[in-house]
């Protein structure tokens, strides 16, 4: 019997100082963004081999994210996390990706604000 397997490398609260924003003074400054991804994946290789090289390695997860943030300076946060979604899905072996992207600082009487969103890879042919 076939099953899918629902493993899930996480990532949660990355914070990234990045240029962010629709309104003009925005684009002068950089803001905080908190960054939660749960990318949905088969563990079972990384679990027998304890080897990391056989894991979608969390590290250099964050580390792309961080670097993508700073690159784009996107206006909206919707257009970031689509970014993100994209990147993460054609880079890692992944078959699902849920990611949230939040300001923190944005709205004085907010703890935050943000968009969520759940992506999927594309089905392969075979
Ligand atoms: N749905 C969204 N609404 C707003 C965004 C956004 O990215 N997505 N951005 C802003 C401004 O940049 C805001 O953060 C400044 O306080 C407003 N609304």
């Amino acid at each position: 019997m076939f099953h899918t397997p629902s493993d899930v490398v996480f990532v949660k609260g990355l914070k990234v100082e990045a240029v962010i924003g629709v309104y003009a003074w925005e684009r002068a400054i950089t803001q905080p963004l908190l960054i939660d991804v749960a990318l949905e994946t088969d563990i079972s290789a990384a679990a027998v081999s304890d080897d990391v090289s056989d894991a979608l390695n969390y590290k250099a997860v964050c580390d792309d994210i961080s670097s993508l943030c700073q690159e784009v300076q996107a206006q909206l946060l919707e257009h970031l996390a689509e970014k993100i979604a994209a990147m993460l899905l054609t880079k890692y072996a992944c078959q699902k990706v849920t990611l949230s992207v939040a300001k923190p600082t944005a709205i004085t009487e907010a703890a935050a604000v943000g968009v969520q969103i759940t992506r999927y890879a594309k089905a392969s042919d075979a």
